[in-house]
C-alpha cells in the first residue's frame, strides 16, 4: 500500500492525459496485435474479412442479456471492441436480449438459470441501455480526438421487438428445421450440462436457435455480417453462421475475445459472482479505480492493450518509463485513469482521486467532499453506526457507542495515549463534548479511527 500513499504526492500532470495518437484503424483485425481476439469463425476467413473491411464500412453486433441491472468489466471488453469498430468507421449494434434473457444462455453455466420476472427484465434492460449509452458518450467526449469527424451513432436494438411479431409454430417450422440435433448436442455448453446430475432444460437447450435467428434478422435488416462476443459465445456464433449459410447463402463472420479473469483466473461475470459493475451505485468510481491501480506488474501491459485507446507505441513508452521508476506504478495509473474516465467520465475520475486522497492524505477537506455513500465505499468493511445527536455526548461515550473499544478502560487508555481520531484529528480529551461544528462533517458523518487503520463510520441522525 506504500505506493498508494505516495500517489497523492505524484504531480497530476503525469496522470490522465488524452493522447494525440489514439488508436484508430479501419482494419479491425489489426487489433489482434493487442491480444484482442481469441478466435475467428470460420477460422480461414482472415483475407475475406480484410477485403470487406477495406472495401466499405461494415456492420457488427454484440448481444447482452438483461440478467442483471448493470453491465460489468468483463462485458466492457466487448464494448471496447465495439468502440474500436466505431473508430474504424463501421456501424455498431448493441443487442439487448429482452427475449433471450427470458430463455437463459447455458454457455459457461453448470445449472439452469432462475427465470426472471418480466418487470425485472424490463428494469435491467433500462439499466444496461444506460450503461452502454454512458460508455459510448464518454468515449466520444474524452477519447475521440477528431471532433469534426463524427462517429457513426451506436444503434441499440431489443430482440423482443422481432420475437413478439413471430408465430411460434411458424418459427419452429421455418427456422427449427435448419438446426440438426447432432450439431446442437455437440456444443460445449450442451455437452458440459447434458450428462451432469442437474441436466439441462429444453428451454436453455433451444437458446442457440434464438441467438442464431437474431443474427439472421440483423443481417437482413442492417446487412450485419459480423458478430463479436466473449470466447464463451463461440458455440452460439457458429450456430448462427450455420443458420445463415443454410438459409440466405451469405457469408458472415464471428470474432471472439479472450475472457477477462480475476487474478485467481476466474472469469469476471455475473454467474461467477465477482463482477466489477459499471453502475456507480454498485461499484463506486473509487472502487473501480482502485481495482485497476492494484493491477500486478505482470498483467498491466496486457490490460493496457485491451482496455485503453493508447497506441502500441505509447504503451511501449509507458512500460519503458515503468522500468525506470517501477515504484511510481505509472502504467497502473494510466490504466485506472482511462478506464475510470471511460466508464464514469472526468467527474467520476475526479471523485475516485478525491476518495483516494481522503484516505491517504488524511486531510479533513477531502473527507468533506465525499458523500455518505462514497465514504462507505471508500472505507468498505468499516462498521457503520447510526447515532442520534443528543446534547452532551463526550468523546469517550462516542467511542463506546460506536463500538470502537471492547471496554471503557481500554477506551480511556487508548484515547488518552493519542490513539483515537475523529475526522483525522487526534483527540486525547475523553471528556470533550461532541458538537456539530467541531466533530461532524457537513454530510452528517464522523469518521472515527482507532490506531493506524481501524475505521468506524458514524451517521448522525438529527
Ligand atoms: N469476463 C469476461 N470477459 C470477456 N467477455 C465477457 C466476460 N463476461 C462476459 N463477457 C461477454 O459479454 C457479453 C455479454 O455477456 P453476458 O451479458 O451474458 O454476461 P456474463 O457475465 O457472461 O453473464 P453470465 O455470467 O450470467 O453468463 C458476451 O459476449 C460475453 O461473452
Ligand atoms: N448469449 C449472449 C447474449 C446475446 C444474446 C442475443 C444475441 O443475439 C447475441 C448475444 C450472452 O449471454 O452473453
Amino acid at each position: 500500500m506504500v505506493f498508494l500513499e505516495r500517489l497523492c504526492s505524484i504531480p497530476r500532470i503525469h496522470w490522465f492525459q488524452p493522447c494525440k495518437r489514439l488508436y484508430s484503424n479501419r482494419n479491425i483485425l489489426k487489433l489482434s496485435e493487442r491480444g484482442m481476439y481469441q478466435d475467428m469463425f470460420p477460422n480461414t476467413a482472415a483475407s475475406d474479412i480484410l477485403n470487406l473491411l477495406n472495401k466499405c464500412p461494415q456492420c457488427v453486433y454484440a448481444g447482452f442479456d438483461p440478467t442483471a441491472n448493470s453491465l460489468h468489466v468483463g462485458n466492457l471488453l466487448v464494448i471496447i471492441n465495439l468502440l474500436h469498430w466505431q473508430r474504424g468507421g463501421h456501424n455498431v449494434i448493441a443487442l439487448l436480449g429482452g427475449a433471450t434473457g427470458q430463455i437463459g444462455d447455458p454457455s459457461g453455466r453448470n445449472t439452469d438459470r432462475v427465470a426472471l420476472s418480466n418487470d425485472v427484465i424490463q428494469e435491467n434492460i433500462q439499466c444496461i441501455k444506460s450503461n452502454l449509452e454512458t460508455v459510448f458518450e464518454n468515449h466520444e467526449k474524452y477519447f475521440w480526438p477528431e471532433k469534426e469527424n463524427k462517429l457513426k451513432p451506436l444503434r441499440i436494438v431489443n430482440n423482443e421487438s422481432w420475437y413478439k411479431e413471430i408465430n411460434s409454430i411458424q418459427f419452429v417450422s421455418d427456422i427449427g428445421r435448419n438446426f440438426r440435433m447432432g450439431t446442437m448436442l455437440l456444443k460445449q455448453s450442451v455437452q458440459s450440462r447434458i450428462n451432469s446430475e442437474v441436466g439441462m432444460s429444453f428451454t436453455e437447450f433451444a437458446y442457440q436457435i434464438f441467438q442464431s435467428y437474431d443474427w439472421l434478422h440483423l443481417l437482413k435488416e442492417y446487412d450485419c455480417k459480423f458478430q463479436i462476443g466473449g470466447s464463451d459465445q463461440m458455440g452460439n456464433i457458429s450456430a448462427g453462421h450455420e443458420l445463415i449459410s443454410r438459409t440466405v447463402n451469405k457469408k458472415v463472420y464471428g470474432l471472439t475475445l479472450p475472457l477477462v479473469t480475476t487474478e485467481e483466473g476466474d472469469k469476471f461475470g455475473k454467474s461467477a459472482g465477482n463482477a466489477l459493475w459499471l453502475d456507480a451505485k454498485k461499484t463506486s468510481p473509487y472502487s473501480l479505480y482502485q481495482y485497476f491501480l492494484r493491477t500486478k506488474d505482470s498483467d498491466v501491459e496486457r490490460l493496457l492493450k485491451l482496455f485503453t485507446f493508447y497506441s502500441l507505441g505509447e504503451i511501449k513508452d509507458i512500460m519503458f518509463k515503468h522500468k525506470e521508476h517501477p515504484e511510481q506504478r505509472y502504467p497502473q495509473m494510466c490504466l485506472a485513469d482511462q478506464l475510470t474516465t471511460l466508464v464514469h467520465g472526468e467527474n467520476g475520475l475526479a471523485q475516485a482521486r478525491q476518495a483516494t486522497e481522503a484516505i491517504y492524505s488524511k486531510d479533513v477537506k477531502s473527507l468533506v467532499s465525499l458523500s455518505s455513500a462514497d465514504l462507505e465505499q471508500v472505507f468498505k468493511g468499516a462498521p457503520v453506526v447510526n447515532l442520534l445527536l443528543s446534547p452532551g455526548i463526550t468523546v469517550l461515550k462516542l467511542g463506546m457507542m460506536a463500538k470502537c473499544f471492547p471496554t471503557e478502560s481500554d477506551a480511556m487508555r487508548i484515547i488518552q495515549a493519542g490513539g483515537f481520531y475523529i475526522n483525522h484529528q487526534r483527540i486525547k480529551n475523553i471528556n470533550e463534548v461532541i458538537t456539530e461544528s467541531a466533530h461532524i462533517l457537513p454530510n452528517l458523518i464522523s469518521l472515527l479511527r482507532v490506531g493506524k487503520r481501524n475505521y468506524y463510520i458514524v451517521k448522525w441522525q438529527t
